[in-house]
């Protein structure tokens, strides 16, 4: 059986800087993806439209056969200026980090009212705004990595009834409650869902270093709401892989006092394993919908290039996710269901 998909686009993903950036990057065409939104959480962040652009040269230098879409990093740098400016250089969003929440947010935002002259020039240039949604955590107010999305969600309602023709996209939601948010909104508010989030719960992560990510899967009712409205076809719900490629060494620490960073590496078996598990919740039909017409509507992004043909196994016959990972020079990543086997290929 094959599948034959228009223009699959990621909308999240992390593609990093240096040597590490020569490995991961090829992996989104790998993965059978044509468009890659690129998350600006580098060190230092990507602030300005110059360095977004020099970004871009340097990812489309490795990698030619990739649409990148560019995001800046909402900090104090960024003016009502520079927003306009962004534009016109073909910028298509902000994201926002809450200060400390995840990988490389130490830069990040403490209050978003400080950000609404910005947003007002976003809402009228027509830029996308990515939310991060999570709060950080905080002892005296109950707020855990387990609540801090739900306990966002105020916050998404307060910018969306200030700003009702901005364009909001809820990044990677884990709980019902956010999806539930999502439909309430209007029709400028879309929300990612990752392939990772769709299959994992809070057991599959405690205890598991390879299976943590920022925001943490949660319960299996959350997980079953995720599934339900991808199932359901809701355009406003997309794929946004929030591919995170660690070096190992920082994924499994065996040093006490190093913690394990954040985030689960899906780019370079991306489409196979999105198929996969669609078919295992019996939203396969839902593919095409999922990974590009959706997110390419709500962002105005034309289907360029050719189909990418998926391809079944015949007879049962399955393909393996390599045990060992990726390596060039001395960066190595490893992906998600590392040794695993899935019913889906890309036709070469
Ligand atoms: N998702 C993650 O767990 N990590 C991301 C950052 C992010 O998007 O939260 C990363 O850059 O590693």
């Amino acid at each position: 059986m094959d599948l034959s998909i228009t223009h699959p686009a990621d909308f999240h993903v992390h593609l990093r800087q240096g040597a590490l950036s020569e490995l991961v990057t090829p992996h989104v065409r790998k993965g059978g993806f044509c468009t890659a939104y690129v998350m600006p959480n580098l060190k230092p962040p990507i602030t300005t439209t110059d360095q977004a652009l020099v970004y871009k040269a340097t990812l489309e230098a490795i990698e030619p056969n990739v649409q990148f879409l560019m995001t800046l990093y909402l900090s104090p740098e960024l003016t009502p200026d520079e927003i306009r400016k962004a534009k016109n250089a073909g910028i298509v969003g902000v994201k926002s980090y809450p200060r400390g929440v995840t990988t490389n947010s130490d830069g990040g935002i403490e209050s978003y009212e400080t950000y609404y002259p910005v947003f007002e020039v976003m809402q009228e240039v027509d830029l996308v705004l990515n939310l991060h949604g999570e709060i950080p955590s905080d002892s005296v107010h109950n707020i855990h990595i387990l609540n801090a999305e739900p306990s966002f969600l105020p916050h998404l309602h307060k910018i969306h009834s200030t700003f009702p023709r901005l364009r909001i996209v809820l990044e990677h939601a884990t709980t019902r409650a956010a999806i539930e948010a999502i439909k309430a909104c209007g029709d400028t508010v879309a929300c990612t869902i990752t392939v990772h989030h769709l299959e994992l719960t809070v057991d599959d992560w405690a205890g598991q270093s390879w299976n943590f990510c920022k925001p943490v899967a949660k319960y299996p009712d959350d997980r079953q709401a995720l599934r339900d409205i991808v199932k359901e076809g809701h355009p406003r719900f997309f794929l946004g892989s929030d591919s995170a490629p660690h070096p190992p060494r920082n994924k499994s620490t065996s040093t006490p006092s190093c913690g394990c960073a954040a985030g689960i590496y899906t780019s370079p078996i991306l489409l196979p394993l999105t198929a996969h598990i669609l078919e295992s919740f019996g939203a396969l039909d839902r593919l095409e919908g999922f990974v590009g017409t959706f997110g390419r509507d709500f962002y105005k992004i034309p289907a360029i290039g050719s189909k990418v043909v998926l391809k079944r196994g015949v007879n049962g016959a399955t393909f393996s996710i390599p045990e060992g990972g990726y390596t060039l020079k001395d960066e190595s990543v490893v992906p998600f269901w590392a040794g695993k086997q899935i019913n889906w290929t890309i036709s070469k």
